[in-house]
């Protein structure tokens, strides 16, 4: 089958250049920079991003037998860099990056920038610059603040981006990389979310045979997705265990029981641990520590939950490729942002063998295998939640204290939002208790309340977002009935940056 090559050498987005290029309906495959790279089949190469910078001594090279191959070339980011380097241009560091959106210029006629403006936005991550492009190369668009953002030899078909197509945020980014994929490559066969669901059905059966597996649901949509795939796979023996580890929303323990009792036949159980999460926690600030904790005491309460069942070797999650990448548990080069509590947060001594049939999927791949599954709309298109909860949302120690008030305020922010019918128009939304004290002045009285920060944003997957433009009046709204209602907080902000340079959750 004709492929499509993505070389990683890190980059935070390189599973996401594969599912860009999976919507395009093309087959990728990704390897890393030191992998053994064969070519059979491939009809084009793309070299990802990465945290390193190309003058740096052991930084990853380009893998020789690509450039003799003459097959196309894309270098996206770090993949540019190497390109300008390797031909003899030049790369220097700068000491103001671009992070996220900037605005660039078409200079000069390219097959990439077909069908797309002269002028529009791009998402960028980047410190290092490229300078001088090499010679026989030149330069097609540059960035508002002058910077080069793509160059290329058309006749010896290599490309390069300095700004990241694969990401949403870029406008005009699929028509870029469809360019590449169609035009420039060559390709035309198709890849179907429909024949991923069948395939992992009958890999589900087969891994289990007649052992009984347990599912962590959380009531979010990728587990809920992954217990229907699990549940159409091997039926009775899946067990589903929700915990309660008191860092939940409001009402929501009884909310996700009552929903899954109705909806589905599953067999659900809700655990109460509490006492055990919060004991664990006391004291405990750092966040990378919070969230080991908590992935350990998850699995210690599914080991549990497994041994009061005969023949029970198998915990399913709905892990999701986000949380993989943030995990550093993807490509050898790729940095840790954040160990998510399914991932980087597990212990290394744990008996349950997992199963994660979405693991290489993102979020609104997730829902449209939902959608294929026939979930209901409100559980498929409910905010994300993450699996530590509101622990990673009190900044500092999380006490019983500050967990009521986060939830008064989280509910008092959500509401406001459905009531204004901006919950469905943007992709998160939360609110974040800080450890900062701050004067406010009550009904004439003086008020020593904590200051907390109200969070939306606009995304597609998770891996890049945007913060959300919500209306003033909404926000005022918010605002007043946070402080009207809960009298612990004397001032409400609105996180106003996006992702990257910050990420969705505080934590
Ligand atoms: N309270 C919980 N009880 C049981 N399992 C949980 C709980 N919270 C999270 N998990 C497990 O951890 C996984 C990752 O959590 P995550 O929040 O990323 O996914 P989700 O809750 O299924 O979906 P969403 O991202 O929409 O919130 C879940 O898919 C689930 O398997
Ligand atoms: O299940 C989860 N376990 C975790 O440990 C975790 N950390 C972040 N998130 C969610 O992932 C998305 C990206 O968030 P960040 O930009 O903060 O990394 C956002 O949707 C976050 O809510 C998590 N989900
Ligand atoms: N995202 C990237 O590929 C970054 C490349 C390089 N480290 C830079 O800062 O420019
Ligand atoms: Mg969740």
């Amino acid at each position: 089958m004709q492929k499509l090559l993505i070389i990683d050498f890190g980059s935070q987005y390189t599973q996401l250049l594969a599912k860009r290029i999976r919507d395009i309906g093309a087959y990728s495959e990704v390897v890393q920079f030191d992998d053994k790279i064969s070519l059979d089949n491939v009809k084009g190469i793309i070299l990802s991003g990465g945290p390193d910078s190309v003058y740096e001594e052991d930084s990853p090279t380009l893998p020789e037998n690509i450039l003799e191959s003459k097959l196309p070339i894309l270098g996206i980011c770090y993949g540019m860099q190497l390109i300008a380097r390797k031909f003899g241009g030049k790369v220097e560091t700068r000491d103001v990056g671009e992070f996220g959106k900037t605005t660039i210029k078409i200079m000069d006629h390219s097959k990439l920038f077909e069908n797309t403006d002269k002028e529009f936005n791009v998402w960028m991550s980047h410190k290092d610059v490229v300078v001088e492009v090499p010679d026989g190369f030149k330069v097609t668009s540059k960035t508002n603040n002058g910077i080069i953002a793509s160059f290329e030899n058309e006749e010896e078909k290599i490309y390069a981006l300095q700004f990241h197509p694969e990401v949403k945020h870029t406008t005009f980014g699929e028509t870029i990389l469809k360019n590449f994929v169609i035009k420039i490559c060559d390709i035309n066969e198709t890849w179907k979310l429909t024949d991923f669901v069948d395939e992992k059905i009958n890999q589900i059966r087969k891994t289990v045979g007649d052992k009984k597996a347990i599912i962590a649901l959380s009531g979010g949509v990728d587990s809920s997705v992954a217990a229907i795939l699990t549940y159409k796979a091997i039926g009775k023996n899946l067990k589903a265990i929700f915990v309660n580890h008191g860092l939940l929303r409001l009402n929501e323990a009884k909310e996700v029981e009552s929903t899954f009792k109705d909806y589905f036949g599953i067999d659900l159980t809700v655990v109460d641990a509490e006492e055990r999460f919060l004991t664990k926690l006391k004291g405990v600030t750092d966040p990378e520590k919070k969230r080991k904790i908590i992935g350990e005491e998850f699995i210690r309460v599914f080991e549990e939950e497994a041994s009061k069942e005969s023949d029970c070797e198998f915990l399913v999650q709905g892990t999701i490729y986000s949380d993989v990448i943030e995990s550093a548990k993807s490509g050898k080069k790729t940095a840790k942002i954040k160990s998510h509590h399914n991932v980087g947060g597990l212990p290394e001594d744990m008996n349950l063998k997992l199963i994660e049939p979405l693991r290489e999927l993102f979020k609104d791949e997730v829902r449209s295998v939902g959608e294929i599954l026939g979930l209901p709309r409100e559980i498929l298109y409910r905010h994300p939640f993450p699996g530590p909860g509101l622990a990673i949302r009190i900044i500092g120690e999380v006490t019983k204290e500050k967990l009521e008030i986060l939830r008064k305020v989280d509910d008092i922010f959500i509401k406001s939002l459905k009531e204004t019918g901006w919950y469905d128009k943007v992709w998160q939304a939360f609110a974040v208790l800080t450890p900062i004290r701050t004067v406010g002045v009550t009904g004439d009285r003086r008020n020593y309340g904590y200051l907390v920060s109200l969070r939306a944003v606009d995304s597609t997957e998770g891996m890049t977002a945007d913060w959300s433009k919500i209306p003033h009046d909404v926000l005022d709204l918010s605002s007043r009935r946070i402080t009207n209602e809960v009298e612990e907080v004397t001032r409400v902000v609105y996180d106003i940056t996006s992702k990257p340079p910050a990420t969705i959750e505080w934590e």
